[in-house]
């Protein structure tokens, strides 16, 4: 430990102490070390009596700078951890970081280029367009071609005040999680790790601007989310140059309404931006604080959003997208057997699950939703409520989920607050109807086969086998007591019996097409491919047809 980090951890326990955040933890859970610590600062004392937990937690965190900060930032979107009021208060955390010295900025630009910042760009602007925790941003011109943009630069050693910050958290998050116990819902030690990952992703710009080309192409011919073009040629780990924008903040509704914005319209437009990102393109900005979108100013009849920051993205795996589109799909049937087998068969939570209790608990947090009308539900509490009733039966923690729930509820609310009357669910259940269609429809499976063409020449010895266990698991299956899971397993069966047909059909076209590629017998490439086609049909049609989409 050097003399900074036990200066910094020092700054760290005093900040607990005369926030009494020690005070939080209950008295049966403090060790001896614990009072011994709190005894030996008694000069320090818990200042804030008067307030609450939560925002105790936010003025230490206000204190303690940019990298709790952002924590506390992160760690209020964790309504599945954290209860509501706690989460509303660390959301008021403002990342509000005086500039540091224009000549620091200017010397850093320069390291990353080679060259005098004059070499490329003109009307350098000293004075920062904005200032935030991690970076700084100033505007200039193209030398070029006069282009307007703005340069983006990270602070001076803020990856070593993140690490060593990091280091600390990681620390006393496992002290904490060993004083709570392992099977504490608060789960400290993965919060620490997940705002790992989320801030190591930001301290690299030049992976920001590959996220943000990425973005920008998928919606290049979108009339509804515009991304700055980024300049390849200067982006770098601590620099990134893009196109300046000019737009309204989107939390500021007044100026929107003022420029005659349609507000329906961008609501709507804000649904369908999030199904799109994570259903088509499985690729979707997780960092929607209002900071990051803005609104354009022409045309306010027909508005589109303009997305900055794409440090911060998720991804799904093909699997995760249908079993979460499933899983909003049956919420919506009232189906909760369904939920709870998909949550099961998707791994999220263990296979031994008390299936009956599960459905039951899902039934509880579910079922009173409906009170309202349908078209005030909204998908991320649902969601929300869903992982938070999984959890108590150990669902493992799916970050990729958690990062989509975090940025749906995020959307929604916008959406809301933008046009109360938004109708989430008639504007996202199309989509999700024909998404889902399309994956299960010929068009979906050709473009499967296409994918998973290289895959499966590969797997294709080993093939009879997997199906022969596959058979044989839902047969062993069947041999349950309990009636519910016997209406489960019948399921089941069908799905493995159409699922090996469509399987075979698959491995006799792909036989069929390497056959006609070449040249071999043309007769028999037919005949495979007959058959498989048939062999298709068989198996779309002996799916279980209680799945209703
Ligand atoms: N291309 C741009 N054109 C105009 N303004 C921009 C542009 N990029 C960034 N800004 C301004 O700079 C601010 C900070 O940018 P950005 O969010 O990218 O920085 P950051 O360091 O990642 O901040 P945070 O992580 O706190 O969101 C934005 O809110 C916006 O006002």
């Amino acid at each position: 430990m050097t003399i900074k980090s036990m200066r910094r951890a020092y700054q760290v326990v005093k900040t607990v102490l005369q926030y009494g955040l020690d005070d939080l933890i209950p008295a049966k859970l403090k060790p001896w070390y614990f009072r011994l610590l709190r005894w030996s600062f008694f000069w320090l004392t818990n200042q804030h009596k008067d307030k609450v937990g939560g925002e105790r937690l936010k003025l230490a965190m206000q204190e303690l700078g940019p990298v709790y900060i952002k924590f506390g930032q992160m760690l209020s979107t964790r309504r599945d951890l954290l209860s509501d009021e706690w989460a509303e208060e660390l959301a008021m955390l403002q990342d509000r970081v005086p500039p540091f010295d224009s000549a620091i900025a200017r010397a850093q630009i320069e390291a990353e280029l080679g060259a005098p910042i004059e070499t490329y760009f003109d009307n350098f602007d000293d004075t920062p367009l904005a200032s935030a925790s991690i970076s700084q941003v100033h505007t200039a011109t193209l030398k070029s071609n006069g282009e307007e943009v703005v340069l983006k630069v990270l602070r001076p050693n803020v990856e070593e005040k993140v690490h060593a910050d990091l280091l600390l958290m990681t620390q006393s998050a496992q002290v904490l999680e060993t004083l709570l116990g392992h099977g504490n819902r608060l789960r400290p030690a993965e919060v620490v790790e997940d705002y790992r990952t989320t801030i190591e992703g930001e301290l690299n710009l030049k992976l920001e601007a590959l996220n943000a080309i990425k973005l920008r192409n998928n919606f290049i011919d979108s009339g509804a989310l515009y991304i700055p073009k980024m300049y390849e040629e200067f982006c770098f780990t601590r620099l990134i140059v893009m196109e300046r924008i000019y737009g309204v903040p989107v939390s500021d509704r007044a100026a929107l309404e003022a420029q005659g914005t349609n507000l329906k319209l961008l609501a709507e437009r804000g649904v369908e931006l999030f199904f799109t990102q994570v259903f088509r393109d499985n690729f979707f900005h997780a960092d929607m604080h209002p900071g990051n979108i803005f609104v354009s100013t022409e045309h306010p009849e027909d508005p589109f959003y303009i997305g900055l920051d794409c440090g911060i993205m998720g991804t799904l795996t093909e699997q995760d997208k249908r079993y979460l589109a499933e899983n909003f799909l049956a919420f919506f049937n009232r189906d909760y057997t369904r939920i709870a087998q998909l949550y099961i068969e998707s791994g999220w939570v263990a296979a031994d699950t008390d299936l009956v209790a599960f459905e039951q608990a899902i039934k509880v947090v579910c079922e009173p939703m409906f009170n309202k009308p349908l078209d005030e539900i909204s998908f991320g509490h649902v969601l929300l409520e869903l992982f938070r009733t999984a959890r108590r039966f150990d669902m493992v923690v799916q970050p990729q989920l958690v990062l989509l729930e975090k940025t749906l509820l995020y959307i929604e609310g916008l959406g809301r607050q933008l046009y109360p009357q938004l109708d989430l669910w008639q504007t996202a259940k199309p989509f999700l109807e024909s998404w889902m269609a399309e994956q299960m429809g010929p068009l979906g499976m050709a473009k499967k086969i296409k994918k998973q063409f290289p895959y499966w020449t590969d797997k294709l010895p080993e093939l009879p086998e997997l199906v022969y266990d596959n058979l044989k698991m839902g047969k062993n299956f069947v041999n349950s007591q309990n009636q519910l899971l016997d209406r489960y397993l019948k399921q089941q069966q069908k799905a493995h019996k159409s699922n090996y047909l469509l399987i075979t059909s698959a491995v006799l076209v792909i036989c069929g097409s390497i056959l006609f590629s070449q040249n071999a017998t043309l007769w028999a490439s037919y005949a495979c491919i007959g058959i498989g086609a048939t062999l298709w049909l068989l198996g779309w049609r002996s799916r279980p047809k209680n799945r209703k989409f």
